[in-house]
C-alpha cells in the first residue's frame, strides 16, 4: 500500500458540528488522546483493552456506540501501543460506508494483509461504520476476516451492534461505548481551555457539556468555535454557536402547552426553529432527554413521551417538522382541557 493510501487510511472522518475556521489547527485532532490511558470516561473498556495488549492476545473487536465518544480514538491508541512509531504502516482505517462498496474495501484489506510485515505477527484493520454494510456485504466481510485471521485483527466500529450479523458478533469481543458522562466531557473541555488559555465561565462550561450530550467531538468543536470569538466563553455564546435551546426554554414550551396556553408554547417553538436555527429533530432530541427533569406528573411525562415517539417517527419518515412539533404541543394542550 502506498504512503498516500496510508495517510488517507489513518485520517479520522471528523469535522461535523461547529468546526474551526479553515486553516486553523483542529482541536479534535490536536487533543485526540495518544494512549489508552488518556481516553476519558471509559475506564473499564480501557483496562480490558490494555490487558489484551499486555497478554499479546488481541481478539477481533467490535466497538459499538454513538458518535464522538472515543471508538476511533481507542482503535488508534491500540495501534500506537502495539506498534509505536510503526503504527501507521500496521494500521489501516477504512470506512465501510465508502461509496465504492464492499469489493473495494475487501481489495484494500487483501492488499494490506498480504503486504510484507515489519516483524509483527499481525496488523490491525479498523473498519468504521460497519453497520452501514448490508447483511450480504457483512457475510462477505466475515469470510474476509476468516481468510486473514492468521495475520490481521479487525476492529469494527458501529453505532448499533444489533445491526451487525451474529456470525461477526460472535467472532469479536464486543465493547459498548456509552455517551460520555458530563464529568468526563467537562474534564476534557477544562483541560483544553486551560491549555489554550481560554477563559470559560462555569455557566459556559455547563452549557457546552449540555449541548454536547455525551459527544466529546461536539464539545471540543463547540469550544473551538466559541473561542474564535476571542471573548470569554459564556453561556450565551455557547447556546448561540451550538444552536441549542436552553433547557429552560424547552421546559417553558412544554409547561405552557400543558397549561393550555398553546399560542405561547407555539411562539417559543417558532423562536427555536427560526431564530435559534434549530432543526426539528434536535428539538425532539432535547425534549426527549429532558422529560424526566421537567416538573411533570408521571401521567404527563408518560403522555409527553408517547407524543415525542410519534413525532420522532414521523419526522424521520420525512413529515414536516414544524407541523409535527406543533401537533405535539397541541395534543399536550388539549389533553389537559
Ligand atoms: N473518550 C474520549 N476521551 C478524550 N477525547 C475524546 C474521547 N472521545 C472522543 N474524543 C475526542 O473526540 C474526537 C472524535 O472521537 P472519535 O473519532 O474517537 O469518535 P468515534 O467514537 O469514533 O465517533 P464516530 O463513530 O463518529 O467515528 C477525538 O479526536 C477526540 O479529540
Amino acid at each position: 500500500m502506498s504512503e498516500a493510501d496510508d495517510a488517507e487510511a489513518t485520517e479520522a472522518g471528523d469535522g461535523d458540528d461547529a468546526g474551526p475556521a479553515p486553516g486553523r489547527e483542529v482541536w479534535i485532532e490536536k487533543y485526540r488522546p495518544e494512549t489508552l490511558e488518556d481516553v476519558y470516561g471509559h475506564e473499564q473498556i480501557v483496562s480490558r483493552l490494555q490487558s489484551y495488549i499486555e497478554q499479546d492476545d488481541l481478539p477481533h473487536l467490535l466497538f459499538a456506540g454513538p458518535a464522538g465518544v472515543g471508538k476511533t480514538t481507542s482503535a488508534v491508541a491500540i495501534a500506537k501501543t502495539i506498534y509505536g512509531d510503526d503504527w501507521r504502516t500496521n494500521f489501516l482505517e477504512l470506512n465501510a460506508s465508502d461509496q465504492r462498496g464492499i469489493d473495494v474495501v475487501r481489495d484494500r484489506i487483501k492488499n494490506f494483509a498480504r503486504s510484507s510485515f515489519g516483524g509483527y505477527d499481525y496488523r490491525v484493520i479498523f473498519l468504521d461504520e460497519a453497520d452501514s454494510l448490508t447483511d450480504d456485504a457483512q457475510s462477505a466481510l466475515r469470510r474476509t476476516m476468516e481468510q486473514f485471521s492468521d495475520n490481521t485483527r479487525f476492529i469494527l466500529s458501529c453505532n448499533y451492534s444489533s445491526k451487525i450479523i451474529d456470525p461477526i458478533q460472535s467472532r469479536c469481543a464486543v465493547f459498548r461505548f456509552s455517551p460520555l458522562s458530563d464529568e468526563a466531557v467537562a474534564a476534557q473541555v477544562r483541560d483544553i481551555a486551560a491549555d489554550q488559555d481560554i477563559e470559560i465561565t462555569d455557566e459556559g462550561l455547563d452549557a457546552l457539556v449540555y449541548a454536547a450530550d455525551g459527544d466529546m467531538r461536539r464539545a471540543i468543536n463547540s469550544l473551538q468555535a466559541a473561542a474564535t470569538t476571542g471573548e470569554v466563553v459564556d453561556e450565551e455564546t455557547v447556546y448561540e454557536i451550538t444552536a441549542t435551546a436552553r433547557p429552560e426554554e424547552i421546559e417553558a414550551m412544554v409547561e405552557d402547552a400543558l397549561a393550555g396556553d398553546f399560542s405561547k408554547s407555539r411562539a417559543t417553538l417558532d423562536t427555536l426553529l427560526t431564530e435559534t436555527g434549530m432543526a426539528g429533530g434536535d428539538i425532539i432530541d432535547q425534549l426527549h432527554r429532558s422529560v424526566w427533569e421537567f416538573d411533570l406528573s408521571d401521567r404527563e411525562a408518560v403522555r409527553l413521551m408517547e407524543r415525542i415517539g410519534d413525532a420522532d417517527f414521523r419526522i424521520t419518515e420525512g413529515a414536516n417538522e414544524q407541523v409535527q412539533l406543533e401537533a405535539l404541543l397541541a395534543s399536550l394542550a388539549l389533553a389537559n382541557e
